[in-house]
């Protein structure tokens, strides 16, 4: 690389926040704008619901397109005859389908949702040459208190959902923290939350799934109607058909959390502390490590209205400083502390430092000032930040920086944080629960057990020679050792039997081959391996 592209990339880096502040941030409000006023004009028109069949349609009429493309094909390696002019326009666009089979791609089908607008750390190369299916459905389509379920679409994001709910006094279970996390993709690949110790993941609140399956027909599966596919769906990233609606449970919700902060100075206690959080009553816990020996544990329960004493602290507003950081605040006083926090203000704490990225991106982000003027404005969209790094920063990334989310049984804790401490030296540590119930699927276990999502994001500490591929596998290893499993939002560097080993492809296997998958969809690896990522 010479000097002046050095140079180019050192400005790029160092001085990413001038982008982001006098471009992104600005064109982030603009695009929450328009989001916002679309999505009251849906609401106040009441059209979602009754779009909906039309829209799953057109979801259905693109696979057997598809799927027609391919029969196309076939016949016309047979005759050249068969093209007459009414297929025509089809054979068209199904000759460029076979011309990128040609160049080693695959005929199959993903959605046509860009890249970059997803929430997974990466960019899928697929995306480049899969037939691409729209299935723009992104409404709220019935809430039904009786039931106490709610029924969406699959691009229905975190933050309209609980904006739809909690005015009702209704929430789902579970709400991952990052408002633009869609259910589908929630569903698909898989959801966490501070509940989830009692919930368990996204996929465990969910009660049916409508699907487009690779021969077009649309079918509703519940646990009861259709076992195999219902417990096949979670994890299977898009590869057994397209998901156009997900019924999931709502429980009734206040507007207010108690919160209670306990600051822990030694792994053992963190460890103890942590575990007996996870098995206790509490409504929400989750902890954060800012060293190995150091680190806050919260547990929180919804209350119905604060006592005339109690002071709110509406952590969400845009003057208040970043969530994490107040945390952090906890240690310093060293005392058991509780307050009481709004509940959305709770759902949504990480969003505006995007857990602690953000301090990488504007280092300024949390300064007093800064967060008066300007931060209403915060954060970027993830979406947009994602779309305009530029390869340099995209560089900075991979080799400097670690973003996992690794699920081990709590009992593992102790030792997991110890080896993550050895390979990378990255703080603040995210910690969250979890119940793994042994249902059947990708994470198929005898019996039901605790684990704990242990969350890594950020830069390796320059003493532990952070290598991302090596420091990655030995990770990826040792969590398998564990009996846990890798989100796969992130990179993962695992060889396919690694990946088989460690999710469990028995019924997915059996699903794939029953709904006649593989010619339609690739498998769940070659969707989510580092290589099918760019
Ligand atoms: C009965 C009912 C039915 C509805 N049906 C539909 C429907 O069919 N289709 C549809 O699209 N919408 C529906 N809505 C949603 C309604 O349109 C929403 O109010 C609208 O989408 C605005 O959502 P919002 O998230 O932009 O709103 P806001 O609440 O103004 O939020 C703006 C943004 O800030 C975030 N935010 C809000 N509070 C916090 C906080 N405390 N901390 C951090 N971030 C925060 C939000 O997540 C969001 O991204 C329904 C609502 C109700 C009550
Ligand atoms: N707190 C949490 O739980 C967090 C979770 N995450 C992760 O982020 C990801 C979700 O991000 P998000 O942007 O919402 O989703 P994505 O667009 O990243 O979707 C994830 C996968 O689900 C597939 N998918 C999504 N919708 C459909 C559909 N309707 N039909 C068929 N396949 C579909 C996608 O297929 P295709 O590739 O074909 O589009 C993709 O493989 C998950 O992997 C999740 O684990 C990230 C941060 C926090
Ligand atoms: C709570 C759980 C289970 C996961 C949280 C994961 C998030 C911290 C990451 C998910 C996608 C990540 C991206 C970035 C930061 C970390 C995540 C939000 C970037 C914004 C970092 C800067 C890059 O230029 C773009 C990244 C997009 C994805």
């Amino acid at each position: 690389m010479g000097k002046g592209d050095q140079l180019l990339e050192h400005v790029l880096i160092k001085y990413r926040w001038l982008f982001v502040c006098f471009f992104l941030l600005p064109a982030s409000f603009l695009y929450e704008l328009w989001s916002y006023f679309r999505n009251l004009i849906v609401f106040k028109l009441s059209s979602a619901p009754g779009k909906h069949a039309s829209k799953v349609q057109k979801v259905q009429q693109q696979v057997v397109f598809a799927k027609r493309a391919e029969t196309f094909y076939f016949k016309r390696s047979a005759s050249i005859n068969i093209i007459n002019i009414k297929t025509f326009p089809l054979t068209i666009i199904f000759f460029q389908v076979r011309e990128w089979n040609k160049n080693g791609q695959q005929g199959h089908m993903c959605t046509a949702r860009p890249g970059w607008q997803t929430m997974s750390f990466r960019q899928g190369l697929y995306k480049k040459s899969f037939y691409k299916v729209e299935v723009n459905l992104v409404d709220v389509l019935e809430i039904d208190t009786e039931n106490k379920t709610v029924r969406v679409e699959p691009l229905v994001s975190m933050g309209q959902l609980s904006a739809s709910l909690a005015p009702l006094g209704w929430t789902i279970p579970i709400v991952p923290e990052i408002d633009d996390l869609t259910v589908g993709g929630l569903i698909l690949g898989t959801g966490i939350e501070s509940s989830s110790h009692q919930f368990g993941l996204f996929q465990h609140i969910c009660v049916e799934y409508e699907l487009v399956l690779a021969d077009g027909s649309l079918v509703t599966v519940t646990k009861d109607s259709d076992p195999d596919l219902f417990y096949a769906v979670p994890w299977s990233y898009g590869t057994l058909g397209f998901l156009t609606a997900a019924k999931i449970m709502i429980v009734p919700c206040t507007k207010f959390i108690k919160l209670n902060y306990k600051p822990v100075y030694s792994l053992n206690d963190a460890v103890k502390e942590f575990s007996e959080a996870s098995a206790s009553k509490n409504q929400f816990v989750e902890g954060i490590m800012f060293t190995l020996n150091k680190g806050v544990i919260m547990t929180g329960n919804m209350i119905d209205e604060p006592q005339p004493c109690d002071k709110v602290n509406k952590i969400g507003l845009w003057h208040k400083p970043w969530f994490f950081k107040h945390v952090e605040s906890f240690l310093v006083t060293g005392k058991r502390a509780s307050e009481i926090l709004p509940l959305r203000d709770y759902y949504h704490r990480h969003t505006r430092s995007i857990f602690w990225e953000l301090q990488d991106i504007v280092p300024f982000g949390n300064n007093r000032l800064f967060r008066l003027c300007m931060g209403w404005l915060m954060p970027p969209k993830i979406s947009f930040l994602k779309l305009t790094q530029t390869d340099a920063v995209k560089r900075l990334y991979e080799n400097n920086h670690i973003i996992q989310d690794m699920l081990v049984p709590i009992t593992n804790l102790k030792e997991s944080m110890q080896m993550f401490n050895k390979e990378t030296k990255v703080y603040p540590i995210w910690l969250c629960p979890f119940k793994l119930p042994a249902d059947p699927g990708m994470l198929c276990a005898p019996k039901e057990r605790m684990f704990v999502d242990i969350g890594i994001y950020g830069v390796p500490d320059p003493s532990v020679n952070f290598k991302p591929m090596e420091t990655t596998r030995k990770i990826e290893e040792f969590v398998q050792k564990c009996e846990g499993f890798q989100m796969l939002y992130a990179d993962t560097y695992t060889t396919k039997e690694e990946f088989r080993r460690m999710f469990d492809h028995t019924l997915y296997d059996r699903v794939r081959s029953k709904l006649a998958c593989t010619k339609a969809f690739p498998e769940v690896y070659d969707k989510v391996s580092r290589a099918a990522r760019y």
